[in-house]
């Protein structure tokens, strides 16, 4: 071994295990292939903001870290376990863009949150479950809503209790796909100064976005998705303020319809 092979060696032995490691990941549905030869580490304590046009993979990329959609080659590990049972997932808390099912739960919206501190197999709930949870609530400004029947809330009020259950968790790693889409402005500042607050604790933030928004002074690093290709992974691409022009900031909600290679380039803007 070299002299600075064995350095290498040395440096990552002690280097702290990633959150997030994915390898050379790609993932099919169906017939398509949908993401291809990912890398990406996510360390500790970082915000990383997952950026690209509608379609370039985003969603199937955070849900295929965390196990929801079948990988078709590479490796992913959280917190250096592989996917499996013995991944630590009480470590993990998760808002999906969308979750049909809670639009037929006849729970209340604290019930709902509040299922949000049940790990594994136990039913138990821990001590000041109830407390934490109408915290949460408070957090994203639905502690008036507490006892409404999450079916009776509307789309963004169902949202804002989708992250509660996530924040009341308080997760080491925290996945949040397109978190303030249909949610109204304030509540967005009160739930970006929660994320904040977790964040200066320690938790590692992921977050799916179309527009830096409020996150803007949280995010530290972005990846930009191509065509379900890492097309950029740096500080935040600069949004332009030429959005009519023909060169403007394609890092949000766009088709992205062309296959590499059958087609004009495509305009991600990538101006760290
Ligand atoms: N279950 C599935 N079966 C087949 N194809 C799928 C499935 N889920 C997603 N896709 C396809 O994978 C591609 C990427 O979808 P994905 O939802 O990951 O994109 P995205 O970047 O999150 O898009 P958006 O910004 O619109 O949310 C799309 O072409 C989509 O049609």
């Amino acid at each position: 071994m070299s002299t600075d092979t064995a350095r290498a060696a040395t440096t990552d032995a002690t280097a702290p295990t990633p959150v997030v490691e994915a390898r050379d990941l790609s993932v099919t549905l169906g017939s398509q292939r949908i993401l291809s030869g990912i890398d990406l580490t996510v360390r500790r304590g970082e915000v990383l903001a997952l950026l690209g046009a509608n379609g370039s993979g985003k969603s199937t990329l955070v849900r295929s870290l965390l196990g929801v959609v079948p990988t078709s080659g590479g490796q992913v590990r959280l917190f250096g376990e592989p996917l499996g049972p013995s991944a630590p997932w009480d470590r993990v808390g998760y808002v999906p863009q969308r979750l049909p099912a809670a639009s037929g739960i006849p729970a209340t919206a604290l019930e709902v949150v509040t299922s949000g501190l049940l790990h594994g197999r136990t039913l138990r709930l821990p001590r000041g479950a109830r407390r934490r949870a109408l915290a949460a609530l408070v957090d994203v400004g639905m502690a008036d809503k507490a006892q409404r029947r999450v079916h009776e809330l509307s789309g963004g009020q169902q949202q804002r209790v989708l992250i509660a259950r996530a924040l009341v968790r308080e997760p080491e790693l925290l996945v949040l796909d397109e978190p303030t889409s249909g949610i109204d402005v304030p509540t967005q500042s009160t739930f970006v100064e929660t994320v904040a607050r977790l964040h200066e604790g320690g938790t590692t933030v992921v977050v799916i976005l179309h527009e830096l928004g409020p996150f803007a002074p949280l995010i530290q690093r972005a990846i930009v998705l191509r065509h379900g290709r890492v097309a950029h992974d740096g500080p935040p691409p600069q949004p332009r303020s030429d959005h009519a022009s023909a060169h403007h900031d394609h890092t949000h909600a766009h088709p992205d319809p062309t296959p590499p290679g059958t087609g004009p380039t495509l305009s991600v803007e990538v101006t760290p």
